[in-house]
């Protein structure tokens, strides 16, 4: 863990995407940015809805926008995602599933809190030995 990255501008897309989080049920807010290899962004936040199970992330937010928007797997150079957590925030188990879908595997994502914490690390490390079928898409 490491506050060197805490003035990434990546960080501070995802701390403005944070604020259209629509989260009344849990009143937690997260934001998330992507960016691309050809150096777009794209961000996502929360999405709740009053059927708990239908609430989407933020991570999964900004990558299913980037993918509508015509991006590929793999199109992707980072992704930071913050929240307002003592600690990093810490992506659910969704999340990293799709994270390992649609980035390469060795893909630096930036988890952040709202007090300059930075815990930098990547796709791999965040859903070690997961399942990915051997798609070309
Ligand atoms: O990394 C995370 C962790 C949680 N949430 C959302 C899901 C739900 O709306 C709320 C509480 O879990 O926060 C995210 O968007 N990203
Ligand atoms: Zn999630």
């Amino acid at each position: 863990m490491s506050v060197q990255h805490a003035t990434d501008p990546l960080i501070a897309l995802a701390r403005e995407a944070r604020e259209q989080a629509y989260a009344p049920y849990s009143r937690f807010l997260v934001g998330a940015a992507l960016l691309t290899r050809d150096g777009r962004h794209f961000l996502g936040c929360n999405v709740e809805n009053a059927a708990y199970g239908l609430c989407n992330c933020a991570e999964r937010t900004a990558l299913f926008a980037a993918i509508a928007a015509g991006y590929k797997p793999r199109d992707f150079a980072r992704l930071a995602v913050i929240g307002d957590t003592e600690g990093p925030i810490s992506p659910c188990g969704a999340c990293r599933q799709v994270m390992y879908e649609l980035c390469d595997e060795a893909m630096p994502v930036l988890l952040a809190n709202l007090h300059g914490v930075v815990r930098e690390t990547t796709v791999d490390a965040l859903l070690p030995g997961s399942f990915r079928l051997p798609v070309t898409a």
